[in-house]
């Protein structure tokens, strides 16, 4: 049987080197990675600025595959970086895929006009290639890729209602993940955020309050559940999970705690959870894998943050 399967190399947002996982046919190279387990596929499209109408758009391809056009950096980290995420669901535990039962993952780049936003739809990732200023393509940063990867996680586990406390949870979550794929800093985008400016971020899970986030109850912020609110503040109010996790990280390290946190995204946690009852499926998971001091460690945490 012809093997369709073959190895490129590509230039990412960041002007580095990286080499990709695509696919053959008819002397054409797709960004189409066929590696992972339970046939579960990889791929990558360029919608030239289309809305969500044209979506998913085109395969991106590459007669030589090599990917080093300045149009096709975007998809090469679209692609590389659902690679990765994907292996360390499946390396930390044993996930396949975002629905554990090996479901495609497809990402679009180039979404939109200057979007200056990255999302899961429900059923794919789309990234936009920012305005610029506030953002350089989206997907140039492994921790957006991740963010927007455990939405999809998020979407078959627990099903956080995007809305309040539980939406705010969810958008933790997303971060948090984030976080422990990209763990050398605490910073959310660095990557492709403000191109022009060293240093800054979209959030940081260390100092929320650096990003106009509350880092404690008594900030929390009681906003409309509407867009414009941002359906009750989930960017916004995250900055308080966000925390007690940056506490808890530090108290008994990224490995119980990765392991903790999957556990109550995928056993505990429901579509109505709320700050407290993320705080007791914390503690349960924690206690259940590590023992009372963990569990402990965990309710320090998030009493630190106003939450009991
Ligand atoms: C860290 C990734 C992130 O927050 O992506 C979003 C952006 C950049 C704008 C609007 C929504 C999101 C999201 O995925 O929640
Ligand atoms: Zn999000």
């Amino acid at each position: 049987n012809v093997v369709h399967e073959a190895s490129g190399t590509g230039t990412g947002v960041l002007g580095d080197s990286k080499t990709l996982n695509t696919y053959v046919y008819n002397n054409t190279y797709y960004l189409f990675d066929t590696t992972k387990p339970m046939n579960g596929v990889i791929e990558t499209f360029d919608n030239y600025g289309g809305q969500y109408s044209s979506l998913p758009g085109y395969y991106v391809t590459d007669s030589g595959n090599t990917f080093y056009s300045e149009r096709q950096k975007a998809a090469v980290d679209a692609h590389y970086y659902a690679g990765e995420v994907f292996d360390y669901y499946y390396d930390t535990f044993g996930r396949v895929s975002y629905d554990n039962q090996g479901a495609d993952i497809r990402s679009t780049v180039h979404y939109g006009s200057n979007y200056n936003n990255a999302a899961w739809t429900g059923n794919q990732m789309i990234y936009g290639d920012g305005d610029g200023s506030t953002f350089t393509y989206l997907s140039g940063a492994d921790d957006i890729v991740a963010h927007e990867l455990t939405h999809a996680v998020t979407d078959t586990t627990a099903e956080l209602v995007y809305e309040n406390q539980s939406g705010a949870l969810n958008e933790s979550f997303s971060d948090v993940f984030g976080f422990f794929v990209d763990s050398e800093d605490w910073l959310m985008g660095e990557d492709v955020y403000t191109p022009g400016t060293s240093g800054d971020a979209l959030r940081s899970l260390s100092n929320p309050n650096a990003y106009n986030q509350p880092d404690h109850m008594d900030e929390y912020r009681n906003l409309p559940n509407t867009e414009s609110g941002d359906w009750g503040g989930v960017h916004i109010n995250s900055g308080i999970p966000n925390k007690a996790a940056y506490y808890t990280i530090n108290s008994i390290g990224i490995s119980k705690a990765e392991d903790i946190y999957y556990r109550a995204l995928t056993v505990y946690l429901t579509p109505s959870s709320n700050f407290s009852s993320a705080r007791q499926a914390l503690i349960q998971s924690a206690q259940d894998l590590y023992g009372s001091q963990a569990a402990n460690a965990v309710s320090n945490a998030w009493s630190n943050v106003g939450v009991n």
